[in-house]
């Protein structure tokens, strides 16, 4: 068995960049920028009023200071001319600033009377202009890879770039494996259950932005899951989910062999989700999850999620590990690297963690509810409440 770390790095080898495409902006947002955005111009490209008001001459902003008003610059339109000594331009949020002047005194600080103002008593200190490049200039860039944020959308868009180069989405086929499985809205034997691990991790995959699509469910014959993965063909990375573990009934090791498989490794020190594989399958990545419902959306956390960062090209690292205080004692771990489910509140000076009771891989209803993974390292000694530990933050997202 190797390390959890060891298999991370492994999967991390086997899953490489997939590719780039052009998206209009519009549908940028979430996705991976692959190539920097230059901006063609400066934002803004004129000195710009930052306020409603009236532009005149810094060293005429002098209280009870009377001026003539020669004209009016709403935003998008220049004002033709120079405002000389004496003289003020109404102007509005946004609008050039126009030659002869430094300042905007905001109109609250201005009384009017037809086309003089007189400037108030207390006139404040700012200039209220904003300088020609003052948020990018012209050649600036935002940088590759990174997840487009609504903000970095906004940005490219100030920057005039209506495509963006992004990573293409990953392609996941999903593969549950079972003759106890049916799917969602069927009806059950009484000897069989749900298929659920697929859709979670559908949903998980989804929300990281990339595509999974459902392939029926293998039954537990060479041939059926062989059929099954015939039609995973062209997906960057299949994930199978059970029949990962020594059973007799466990046959996707075996199939995939015959697929000619390159495996990169199987079985990990880790707990939820010793039985985990992976390799190299003709184009794809495998990556064979267990079985068990916790077991597979922990290992499609800590794999399968890096493993797609990675694809599209953004640093595939581990999950980040976060500190928080213990929130109960705990017994001595043994040689698999145990995720707790648990659930993290707010604390003094660190989150407060507390593993639940209940740790059985087959849970979804104690998963559905943690809102962490307590990691203890392997053969860690008996832990106590106030203790720091490290965690890995869940569903963080929703
Ligand atoms: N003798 C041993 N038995 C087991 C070992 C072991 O080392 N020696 N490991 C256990 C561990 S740990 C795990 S994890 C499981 C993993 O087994 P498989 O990957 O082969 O998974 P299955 O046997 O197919 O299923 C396990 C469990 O999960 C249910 N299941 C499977 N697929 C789904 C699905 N898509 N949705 C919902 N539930 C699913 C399945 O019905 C089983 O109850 O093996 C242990 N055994
Ligand atoms: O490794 Mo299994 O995933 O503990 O239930």
């Amino acid at each position: 068995m190797i390390s959890v770390e060891e298999a991370l790095s492994a999967c991390l080898t086997l899953a490489q960049p997939v590719g780039t495409e052009t998206v209009p902006l519009a549908q940028a947002g979430g996705r991976v920028l692959a190539a920097p955005v230059t901006a063609t111009r400066d934002q803004p490209p004129f000195s710009a009023s930052a306020m409603d008001g009236y532009a005149l001459r810094d060293m005429e902003a002098i209280p009870g200071r009377r001026l003539k008003v020669v004209g009016e610059a709403p935003a998008g339109h220049y004002w033709q001319g120079t405002i000389g000594p004496g003289e003020a331009l109404r102007i509005f949020t946004g609008a050039p600033l126009p030659e002869g002047t430094d300042r905007v005194v905001i109109q609250e600080d201005v009384e009017r009377d037809g086309d003089r103002i007189t400037l108030s008593r207390s006139l404040g200190s700012s200039l209220n202009v904003r300088p020609s490049g003052a948020d990018f200039m012209a050649g600036d860039g935002m940088s590759a890879p990174r997840r487009l944020s609504p903000a970095d959308v906004a940005l490219a868009a100030a920057m005039n770039a209506p495509k963006l180069t992004v990573s293409r989405k990953p392609t996941v086929a999903l593969i549950a494996t079972g003759d106890e499985l049916v799917s969602p809205g069927e009806t059950p034997r009484p000897d069989q259950i749900i298929a659920s691990n697929t859709y979670g991790l559908k949903a998980r995959i989804e929300a990281e932005g990339a595509e999974a699509r459902l392939l029926p469910i293998a039954r537990d014959r060479r041939e059926s899951l062989e059929q099954v993965f015939d039609l995973a063909a062209g997906s960057d990375l299949i994930v199978t989910v059970g029949g990962a573990s020594v059973g007799d009934h466990d046959l996707v090791g075996e199939v995939a062999a015959a697929r000619g498989l390159e495996r990169a490794f199987y079985k990990i020190a880790m707990r939820p989700g010793k039985p985990l594989m992976a390799g190299r399958l003709g184009d794809a990545v495998l990556l064979g999850l267990p079985g068990n419902p916790v077991s597979a959306m922990v290992c499609g956390e800590l794999f399968l999620i890096p493993m797609l960062h990675a694809m599209m090209g953004l640093p595939g690292t581990a999950r980040p590990r976060l500190r928080a205080r213990l929130g109960a004692d705990l017994d001595a771990n043994g040689p698999r690297e145990h995720y707790m489910r648990a659930e993290v509140s707010a604390g003094d000076d660190l989150p407060v963690i507390t593993p639940y009771g209940r740790q059985d891989s087959s849970l979804l209803t104690v998963l559905s509810g943690a809102s962490g993974l307590l990691v203890r390292p392997v053969d860690a000694a008996r832990a106590r409440a106030g203790d720091i530990v490290e965690y890995v933050a869940l569903n963080a997202m929703f």
